[in-house]
């Protein structure tokens, strides 16, 4: 008989409410959600529909109201390197050079020198930026600041990378020469990705799995398997059908609110 595995994250029942001004907001309701290691996972809804809150709560930074969140089977409770949260601006240090900003979680955790020299060279390699090693932030591209970003989250051990709608002030061009990149990065990691957007193109370009939330309490509706082949061509038939049901269903939730 095969071993049960256990997800790398799951969430139970997750309820998440905030006070405001006397009143309740329930910015999450019920949510059951099982995460395997290596898959990318696409969280797409309305605004204002939790997807912020969900990720908040796997990372860390906020606790559910009700049910539990897990990694590998253990209660989440409190942020943690193996968690790694990627801001839409990067939140890059503009002080500290690629080497600085890839070497701070390590050297901040009390590595050796010569250890934190290690894993910087690592990762540095790991993302094709050995040119870049000595330069500053801002003397990067978009693609290169996100390439830096994820791997100070890889640095610090990170298993989970947890990115809000890290493309969603870019040019579409921009847009998608950081999705190939970030495509091609997952690919050779195999790490586990959630990632919240608005776009249901960016969704289903990217993601194994697309989970569609709906507003008003912010609930889980469906949780859909994107099996396209990659590389991923937008105009293709099959990636229209995706694009219909996606889009069907995000109306629907608009149609239940007007109504
Ligand atoms: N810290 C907070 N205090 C009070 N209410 C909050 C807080 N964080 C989120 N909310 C509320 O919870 C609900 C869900 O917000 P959340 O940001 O998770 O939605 P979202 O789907 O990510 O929205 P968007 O797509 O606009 O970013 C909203 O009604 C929001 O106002």
């Amino acid at each position: 008989m095969s071993k049960p595995t256990v997800p790398i994250l799951s969430l139970k029942n997750v309820g998440k409410s905030f006070t405001v001004n006397g009143g309740k907001i329930e910015a999450l309701r019920g949510a059951n959600l099982e995460v395997e290691r290596g898959e990318f996972v696409c969280l797409i809804g309305a605004s204002g529909c939790g997807k912020s809150t969900l990720l908040r709560i796997v990372a860390g930074f906020e606790e559910a109201t009700s049910g539990e969140a897990l990694m590998w089977g253990m209660p989440i409770q409190g942020p943690s390197p193996s968690r790694g949260m990627v801001f839409q601006d990067y939140g890059l240090f503009p002080w500290l050079t690629v080497r600085g900003n890839i070497g701070f979680g390590p050297a901040s955790r009390g590595r050796a020198k010569s250890e934190v020299k290690q894993t910087v060279d690592h990762y540095i390699e790991l993302v094709g930026l050995q040119k870049f090693a000595d330069v500053y932030p801002h003397q990067l591209s978009g693609g290169m600041k996100q390439r830096v970003a994820i791997a100070r989250v890889l640095a610090n051990d990170a298993e989970v990378v947890l990115m809000d709608e890290p493309f969603g002030a870019l040019d579409a061009m921009t847009r998608e020469r950081l999705q190939d990149e970030l495509l091609e990065l997952w690919e050779r990691t195999k790490l586990t990705v959630l990632f919240v957007t608005h776009s249901i193109e960016e969704a289903i370009f990217l993601s194994n799995r697309c989970i569609v939330m709906s507003p008003g309490p912010g609930r889980i509706d469906s949780d859909i398997a994107i099996d396209l082949p990659r590389p991923r061509d937008v105009s293709a038939p099959d990636f229209n059908e995706f694009r219909r049901m996606l889009s069907g269903m995000l109306h629907s939730h608009h149609g239940r609110l007007a109504a």
